[in-house]
């Protein structure tokens, strides 16, 4: 073990297990979490060499074995539990993606939320058993965004009593779902629906698209994988053109809209129940968020207590990198960032079943809150996180950009979550829409429940514009940093709401100034977003009964309050004693930075990082792993070439 990690874990607090206990919910759920995991990390099946090794064919095909692999495993595991599965299945795929992976996160989620009783007969068994493999086909090459545009569609005939789908334009050519290239069998597609003649709009329909028993694309169907990106390499995301189609009317899913034999339409309660899976995705992006920023810190925090360079004091042995000042303030507000989301993954996974578990008894009151809550901490959170891998990456180092440093894959595979499942600007005004209604309401008089309910008591404080009011903050108290942030939001959901008064007195049409207003409403979302998680990380200390662990996640929530308010300084009075109270909780962090990573308690297979090991023998691991680079299978390589240069 590393001299320096041991020293590090010996200067610590607070006892570790107690967090990581806190973390999980409780000891027996973190040794059932370890008892998973090693599952894997014992499993031969699972020892594999790095995909960096790999061609992309090869990735794919490996990606295939690992999620058969997977099934046939936790099958005879007797592993049912979907927080146990995905336990085991994030310790198998390590930092990407599975090539099944829609089919779980999409796929069967539609299944399951938006089919019929007689329907969920018919297609959970087949689905559940992999029989019918499926993603979630909505994006077409000319629209991912603005799906009220998308053009496949679907006409029903009344005649045999089937849907007739068609991609009628190159730009109608569905494009990206994960898993349609060479996988799915099966895709849930969005398609305008037609009937009698009147266009209903986006509903989603359930087409077989290769053949269940030869894999060969049916008639009309001409699907492929859209070719290399970025990373996700282990997933083919394909393409998929659906030329007059036919499937039986049962394959619409009609749990809220339904057509009758005759085609006559039944609409459902709510137009935007058929974007519930959307609203989930989001709603757990939150919780991806926090795993792939407190993975980025876990490695560049335990790199940064090994890694010796440069001099502090001349004459002196070169320092650990983790003692220089602007090393700890790149990291630790990343640190606190990464626990604060990982409470706000939590709030929001509890909400979004909480919420839908009302939808589905028909109340239907809070969705509006959901999606906007949704929508805009999955866009505060991505994009935070996005930054944050990078400044890990770049914290490490030239190390840092090698593959077995982990963080090049961790951002390649995080980075476009701040474009699907809603392209993170158009979440944010998607925010700033229900941000605007509350407000109008508050003005109003009518009292507003939930997240929203400050505008309410910014309205009753002072009738005075909540604007003109200074923000006057005891920085060494949490509580009115909370309400720092609180008031933030105020003031800027009100400037939005009087940009786009301002702009419709100009007597032009809402959507241009709607339009002319979107700096103002893009600000007002993150501050009410950046206010929810200042408010959560703060509600969560209150349940710590630990001492040790209060005080030290105390120390992280200050420090991430504070470092907010430097980031915006423009909408706080800058407070010119926040940078020196920043640098005392950075030197107060300092001696626990490597314990508080280790709480999170990823084992060295998760992390799959020779710079994040837990015994801290980088170079060693670093020289092996790069031993093991294929180029270097032969001694000589491209020697014909030399001896041509030679030659001449
Ligand atoms: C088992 C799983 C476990 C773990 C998984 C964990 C993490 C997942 C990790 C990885 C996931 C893997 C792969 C994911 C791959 C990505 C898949 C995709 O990208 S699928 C495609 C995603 N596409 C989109 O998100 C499209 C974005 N666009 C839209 O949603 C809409 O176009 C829009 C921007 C919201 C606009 O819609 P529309 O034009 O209809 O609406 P308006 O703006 O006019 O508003 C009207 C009205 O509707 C309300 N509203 C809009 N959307 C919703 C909604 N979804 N729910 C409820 N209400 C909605 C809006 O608020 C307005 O209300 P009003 O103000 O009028 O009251
Ligand atoms: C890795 C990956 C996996 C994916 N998997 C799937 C999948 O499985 N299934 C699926 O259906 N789709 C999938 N997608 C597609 C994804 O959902 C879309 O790319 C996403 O919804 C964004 O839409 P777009 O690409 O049309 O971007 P656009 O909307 O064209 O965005 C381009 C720019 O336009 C801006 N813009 C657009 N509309 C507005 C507006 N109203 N106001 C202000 N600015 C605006 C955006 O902010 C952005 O800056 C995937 C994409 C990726 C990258």
């Amino acid at each position: 073990m590393n001299p320096d990690i041991c020293r590090e874990r010996e200067n610590a607090t607070f006892n570790t297990e107690t967090l990581t206990n806190m973390l999980d919910g409780s000891a027996e759920k973190t040794r059932r979490r370890r008892e998973i995991e090693s599952l894997v990390i014992n499993d031969p099946d699972f020892q594999h060499d790095d995909p960096n090794f790999m061609s992309r064919s090869e990735r794919y095909d490996a990606a295939v074995k690992k999620s058969s692999q997977m099934i046939m495993k936790l099958r005879d595991y007797g592993i049912s539990d979907p927080e146990e599965i995905y336990f085991y299945k994030r310790t198998a795929r390590r930092t990407f993606h599975e090539a099944f992976g829609l089919h779980y996160t999409m796929f069967l989620p539609t299944l399951y939320s938006q089919c019929t009783p007689e329907q969920q007969k018919k297609w959970l068994p087949l689905a559940e058993n992999f029989k019918a493999l499926g993603t979630y086909a909505q994006t077409e090459l000319g629209h991912g965004t603005h799906i009220r545009k998308l053009e496949t569609t679907a006409t029903y005939d009344p005649s045999t009593q089937e849907f007739v789908l068609n991609c009628p334009t190159v730009s109608s050519i569905k494009w990206w779902p994960g898993g349609l290239g060479k996988t799915s069998n099966h895709a849930i597609v969005l398609a305008q629906l037609y009937t009698l003649g009147k266009c209903h709009g986006l509903h989603a329909f359930i087409v077989p698209i290769r053949c269940m028993k030869t894999h060969q694309p049916l008639p009309g169907v001409t699907v492929g994988d859209i070719g290399p990106k970025f990373g996700f390499e282990e997933v083919d995301n394909g393409y998929l053109k659906l030329e007059n189609v036919r499937i039986p009317r049962e394959n619409m899913l009609m749990k809220y809209a339904q057509v009758e034999p005759d085609g006559s339409y039944l609409k459902p309660p709510s137009d935007k129940l058929t974007y519930g899976t959307m609203v989930f995705i989001r709603a757990m992006i939150v919780g991806e968020s926090a795993r792939a920023l407190s993975k980025s810190c876990t490695i560049a925090i335990r790199y940064s207590a090994v890694r010796h360079q440069s001099e502090l004091r001349p004459g002196e042995p070169e320092p650990q990198i983790l003692d220089y000042q602007a090393q700890q303030y790149k990291l630790f507000p990343l640190l606190a960032a990464a626990y604060a989301f990982t409470f706000v993954g939590q709030y929001m996974s509890d909400t979004y079943h909480r919420i839908t578990g009302h939808i589905n008894q028909g109340d239907f009151s809070q969705l509006p809150e959901l999606h906007a809550l949704a929508a805009g901490l999955k866009a505060f959170t991505t994009w935070t996180a996005n930054a944050g891998i990078e400044v890990c990456r770049m914290a490490c180092g030239g190390h840092g950009y090698l593959c077995c440093s982990g963080l090049p894959d961790i951002y390649v595979t995080f980075t476009p979550t701040c474009t699907y499942e809603g392209e993170n600007t158009v979440m944010m005004l998607q925010t700033a829409r229900f941000l605007v209604k509350c407000y109008r309401q508050a003005r109003e008089g009518q009292q507003l429940s939930g997240t929203v309910s400050y505008l309410n008591e910014q309205q009753r404080l002072q009738p005075q514009p909540v604007s003109s009011r200074p923000t006057v903050v005891n920085i060494n108290d949490l509580a009115s940093l909370v309400e720092a942030y609180k008031l933030r939001a105020a003031k800027l959901v009100e400037v939005a709401a009087k940009s786009l008064q301002g702009e419709l007195q100009r007597s032009i049409s809402q959507e241009d100034a709607w339009n002319n207003s979107s700096i103002e409403l893009v600000r007002a979302s993150d501050a009410h977003c950046h206010y929810v998680v200042v408010e959560l990380f703060a509600a969560k200390l209150s349940e710590i009964s630990d001492t040790a662990v209060h005080s030290v996640l105390n120390t992280l929530a200050l420090l991430y309050a504070l470092h907010g308010i430097t980031l915006n300084s423009g909408d706080f009075l800058q407070l010119s004693q926040i940078t020196q109270r920043i640098k005392a909780l950075l030197v107060e962090i300092r001696p626990n930075a490597v314990a508080l990573v280790d709480s999170f308690d990823y084992n060295d297979e998760m992390l799959n990082s020779v710079l994040g090991r837990y015994d801290g023998n980088v170079y060693e691991s670093m020289f092996e792993w790069a031993k093991r680079s294929p180029l270097n299978r032969t001694e000589v390589r491209s020697f014909i070439i030399f001896n041509i240069i030679q030659k001449k």
